[in-house]
């Protein structure tokens, strides 16, 4: 296969550049695109001897496109104005302008790229952004196909549901049976649980927890019989990793600075999700995480001779020095970046520059995506 061309758009710190690179497609990234210093910085850094366009995707004309001679374009275009916690403002939204920006140009570049790879959340399937995609495709002739999976799907203990696009251009076509409808997991999947239909309800990028349905009885920890059963049932997924192959404990580490503050512990105990390393699950990490609690991502019990459930049951009335000298014996710490990066897929040569704090690194990452889901994505598109 002649090598790919690909335009990384929305390029962050190069998610999609690793996960073109897992897929092991011939292919070179041409440019990639983005606006963000911190996330160029990165990007920079790990990937030095790509062409890196630090600017607005408006703010390049037909002839910037052109000039790049790319045949396949790869792009996470922001997720705050499909999210609930962005407010849904969809295409009104200045935030959705360079993408509405690309559909206009893409009938008008001087070849149309043969492939196309789009990632969002969850939310977007439902917006006008979605429709205005779908409607500029297919007037180009492009076959496509719209997915929602999350990595549970192929075996990693990190639920970070997306919607997926890809898109071939005519006369190309899929390996698979393509369908109007949205996939739920590759097409290929026979696994139950590509869109995290066991998991913790979180919003998809901003992170807030959504109402539970059931009323049910809190047993401990403002979590009710059926929510102790679905986590009970996702630690005994066998197809599922466990969280100890991503961690970075015993390594030397001190991970002290990720224990979680007494204040933090005090003030929302009751509202972590606490995982252990044995576990195999994890809510999804947003850009938030180590700095928001609720809806952010998991917590890890770093001392698992203490039981959860007997912590919990006993903080009631008790002073907050009793209540912290409890919690305390959990060891509870946040997951580090590389053990975040480590769950999303980037390799062990993904590193941070060191003026980048942890508070940016944790942001970042919360931006980006699952390298393997898009690597197989990119096989799926290009085979
Ligand atoms: C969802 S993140 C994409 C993350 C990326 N895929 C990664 O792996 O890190 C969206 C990115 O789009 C960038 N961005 C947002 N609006 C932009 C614009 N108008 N022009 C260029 N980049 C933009 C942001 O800086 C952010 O890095």
């Amino acid at each position: 296969m002649e090598k790919l061309r690909v335009l990384e758009l929305y390029s962050g710190i190069g998610g999609m550049h690793y996960a073109l690179k897992a897929s092991l497609v011939p292919a070179e990234v041409v440019a990639a695109v983005d606006v963000n210093t911190t996330a160029n910085e990165i990007y920079k850094h790990n990937f030095p001897n790509t062409l890196l366009l630090p600017k607005t995707i408006e703010g390049m004309t037909l002839n910037d496109f052109n000039k790049l001679d790319f045949n396949a374009i790869l792009m996470s275009p922001p997720c705050q104005p499909f999210t609930r916690i962005g407010l849904q403002c969809d295409i009104s939204d200045p935030r959705t302008k360079s993408f509405l920006y690309v559909l206009d140009l893409l009938p008008r570049f001087n070849k149309l790229p043969r492939f196309i790879l789009l990632e969002n959340v969850k939310g977007f399937e439902t917006s006008s952004a979605r429709d205005a995609l779908i409607k500029t495709l297919k007037e180009c002739n492009y076959s496509l196909q719209e997915l929602m999976i999350s990595p549970t799907c192929i075996g990693i203990p990190n639920s970070r549901l997306r919607y997926f696009l890809i898109a071939t251009a005519f006369p190309g076509s899929f390996s698979f049976q393509t369908t109007p409808e949205i996939l739920n997991g590759f097409p290929d999947s026979s696994s139950s649980d590509c869109t995290d239909s066991f998991s913790v309800p979180v919003s998809q990028c901003g992170g807030i927890r959504s109402e539970t349905s059931d009323n049910g009885y809190v047993i401990y920890k403002l979590e009710t019989a059926q929510d102790l059963e679905r986590k009970r049932s996702q630690d005994s997924e066998e197809t599922v990793q466990m969280l100890q192959d991503f961690l970075e404990e015993g390594q030397g580490m001190d991970m002290e600075h990720y224990r979680l503050p007494p204040k933090t512990l005090l003030r929302y105990a009751l509202l972590l999700d606490i995982v252990q390393p044995n576990s195999r699950r994890s809510v999804c990490f947003t850009k938030g995480y180590g700095h928001y609690v609720e809806g952010t991502g998991s917590v890890l019990q770093s001392c698992t001779d203490v039981e959860l459930e007997t912590v919990f049951k006993c903080l009631e009335g008790l002073s907050d020095e009793e209540k912290l000298k409890q919690l305390s014996q959990l060891k509870l710490r946040y997951f580090t970046p590389r053990e975040i990066a480590n769950l999303m897929g980037f390799p062990s040569h993904f590193t941070f520059p060191e003026d980048i704090s942890i508070k940016q690194q944790y942001r970042v990452l919360g931006n980006s995506l699952n390298v393997h889901v898009v690597s197989k994505l990119i096989s799926l598109m290009v085979t």
